[in-house]
């Protein structure tokens, strides 16, 4: 155990685990093991910490109390008593930094990776100390870190056969194959159930006690690490620009609802995908049988009267309570009360959930009930709005399974050949096929628009350059032969409300763009949808002066979701490459330049295998991979536009930011973190299919204030 002593600086355990790897291809495994061992203890060290520090901090200065040096009884002191909120926040604040830096060190040396982080969780870290242990002969670690690792990767093929391979070694004991990683109230659990399951309820109760106090133990250290820093999602692009109150509501409710996940978290364990149903109840119903067939009442009673507390008018549990009643007298049974942390813990839960509830009724911030046990009239919304509530709430959940159940299989099963699907619009032609493009996944399509669209669409990436946004008069980051200039959706829909633009135009670009994905995702028959990642409007303009003797490319061969090794003819699918790109699109507004033909090549990014030369109204469409090395040829002369959208299957990724509302003069208003297509009127017209609820989760949305309103 790590000693929570002063002033010490812990070592960062991503250098220790980048030491251990380094190590590890050496072949020093007992550098391997050093750093390995310590990395992992570290970081349970630093979780330990950092709840320590939050629960002490909470209990020095809690926000109960008054503060004695302010004033408050002068009329309108409403900003002085804010005053002394906030300086219990900041008094807070400072608590917890001095408390962690005296422990760990600064915590600015203990700032994580993304990727660091998802090793630890992939619990990496055994799969290098399994070898190594087994390099120098500790069978019994080996054993264990090899099934710590495998249960959390139980589809490691290498580890499974390591495992059975140590399981015919002798000196090899069963007990080895441990879980190094399981937490004290899980194993405590898992241990009751299997003594439960074999009617020994003695000792299953020891078990299932000690696991209720783990569990509120776990839980404590769990909603203390929740308090931490604001977690963008993703989002950190949006310029989020709320105000103090606002962002502290937003982190505010982001940490309740993560409080509120505790009982989802908890209830999960390694190999099992699902975590336990109803598993804080689930320990009282266990007790209180066990209790019974150990002819302990007053304790089956406790147990029974506690679960009840869940879920009051379950009929068996209300039944075994009468039965055990009537054995131990009603009188001594009514003075048996129910558990009183489990009191405390339902009646905080239920203050959360009714914050959380008032946030999403007046704020829109989303928050989906994990608890099963929850009594229906725990708020006091409006009949109808809790019947919204409770809809979106099982939509978001649905869309929640929809989401896990997608990244779960592949998303390239999604995209199991079949190009050739309908076109849905007349005026739609393909020009080329795969086929005739030399290549798989792949197509080319005329007639998406007009003539005059076209013109307006360029007009809109000129006025937006004007403006100022893209990059106007700088080089393109392509080529220095040519000036570039770009507009992403939102850029156009803002500049539309400021009337830099026509408003019309931005909407068509949104049309476009949806016209675009529509036709895509039918043409290659995508069993699940399409959506926008980033779409951007293009403009490439030749620098006269700088065309003698250009070589380059306008813009050089790439594949939009790897990076491109031409050298190895390989693409690699890995971070900084949006590898959540499925398909990609780019639909061409004119042809009045020279130059400028787009090219798929092979993964030598020299071969070309097919040019595509860009015309108003033509798309070339083609999967985002490795099969699709594609570039553009340097424009010689004029401008050339395009819109260049790029599409993914994981919703995870779906562009957040271009959801239109317009109302029914066919103004837009509004603009919602919803990719959805425009609204007109009060309700929106979304992709066919989508539920009711769906209308009015975003028509909620709307009248609440998770729409930036642009007017
Ligand atoms: O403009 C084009 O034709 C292609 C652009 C492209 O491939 C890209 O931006 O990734
Ligand atoms: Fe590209």
């Amino acid at each position: 155990d790590v000693q929570l002593s002063s002033n010490v600086i812990l070592e960062p355990y991503d250098l220790l685990f980048d030491t251990a790897v380094e190590a590890y291809y050496k072949g020093d495994w007992m550098t391997v093991i050093l750093n390995m061992e310590r990395a992992l203890r570290n970081k349970a060290a630093i979780r330990r910490v950092k709840a320590h520090c939050r629960i002490t901090c909470a209990n020095q200065s809690a926000f109960g109390e008054p503060l004695s040096n302010i004033v408050v009884s002068i009329p309108g002191a409403g900003s002085v008593e804010d005053l002394g909120f906030f300086q219990k926040i900041m008094k807070r604040a400072d608590c917890v930094n001095t408390c962690e830096s005296d422990k760990i060190g600064p915590a600015t040396i203990h700032k994580i990776t993304e990727d660091v982080d998802l090793e630890f969780k992939k619990r990496t870290p055994y799969n290098y100390l399994q070898v190594a242990y087994f390099k120098i002969n500790k069978l019994d670690k080996a054993v264990a870190a090899a099934n710590t690792f495998f249960l959390a990767n139980p589809d490691h093929m290498e580890m499974r056969q390591n495992l059975d391979y140590y399981r015919m070694m002798s000196g090899v004991q069963e007990e080895d194959f441990k879980d190094l990683e399981a937490w004290p109230h899980m194993a405590e659990f898992l241990a009751g159930k299997r003594y439960y399951s074999s009617d020994s309820f003695g000792l299953a109760i020891d078990h299932f006690e000690a696991a209720v106090e783990e569990y509120f133990s776990a839980d404590q250290e769990c909603r203390a690490l929740c308090e931490g820093a604001y977690d963008y999602d993703g989002y950190n692009y949006m310029e989020y620009s709320a105000d103090l109150f606002q962002s502290m509501t937003d982190h505010y409710m982001q940490i309740l609802n993560c409080k509120q996940s505790c009982s989802v978290e908890l209830a999960s364990t390694a190999g099992k995908d699902k975590p336990f149903e109803d598993f804080l109840p689930s320990h009282f119903n266990y007790l209180q049988f066990s209790y019974y067939n150990s002819e302990k009442y007053e304790q089956a009673i406790e147990c029974a009267k506690t679960y009840l507390l869940f879920h009051p008018e379950e009929e068996v549990m209300n039944q075994n309570l009468a039965y055990y009643s009537a054995v131990l007298g009603e009188d001594k049974a009514a003075a048996i009360p129910a558990r009183q942390v489990v009191k405390q813990h339902i009646q905080q839960s239920l203050l959360e959930k009714e914050l959380l509830y008032f946030a999403f009724e007046v704020f829109g911030i989303t928050f989906v009930d994990p608890d099963s046990w929850t009594p229906k009239h725990t708020y006091r919304l409006e009949e109808t709005a809790a019947r919204i509530t409770e809809e979106i709430g099982n939509l978001m959940k649905e869309i929640e399974t929809l989401v896990e159940e997608k990244n779960k299989e592949s998303t390239d099963i999604a995209k199991i050949v079949r190009e050739g699907g309908p076109l849905l619009f007349d005026d739609i032609k393909i020009t080329m096929s795969s086929k005739q493009l030399n290549g798989s996944q792949r197509v080319l399509l005329d007639g998406f628009i007009s003539e005059g669209e076209c013109r307006e669409l360029t007009r809109l990436s000129n006025a937006a350059a004007l403006k100022g946004d893209g990059y106007r008069g700088l080089p393109s980051p392509h080529s220095p032969s040519e000036s570039f200039q770009g507009i992403t959706v939102l850029k156009a829909i803002k500049f539309g409300q400021e009337g830099t633009v026509p408003l019309k135009s931005a909407r068509l670009f949104f049309d476009m763009s949806e016209k675009v994905r529509r036709v895509l995702e039918s043409y290659f028959r995508l069993d699940s949808p399409l959506y926008f990642s980033y779409s951007h409007l293009v403009c490439r303009s030749a620098i006269d002066e700088k065309q003698d003797d250009r070589d380059d490319l306008s813009h050089p061969v790439h594949a939009d979701n790897c990076l491109l090794v031409s050298e190895l003819n390989k693409c690699i699918k890995e971070p900084p490459a949006y590898t959540h790109r499925d398909y990609s699109a780019i639909l061409y507004l004119n042809d009045d330049f020279e130059g400028g033909d787009f090219i798929f090549t092979e993964l030598d990014a020299k071969t070309v295998t097919a040019a595509v030369r860009p015309q108003c109204g033509r798309v070339v469409g083609f999967g985002a991979g490795e099969e699709n090395p594609h570039g553009v040829r340097a424009v010689t002369k004029g401008q050339r536009c395009a819109v260049a959208l790029w599409f993914t299957l994981d919703p995870k990724h779906e562009e957040k930011v271009t959801y239109l509302l317009v109302n029914p003069s066919g103004v837009m208003y509004s603009l919602c973190f919803y990719h959805a297509i425009y609204c007109d009127g009060l309700f929106c017209n979304l992709r066919e299919g989508e539920s009711n609820a769906f209308h009015l989760l975003i028509h909620l949305h709307f009248i609440s204030f998770s729409c930036f309103s642009l007017s």
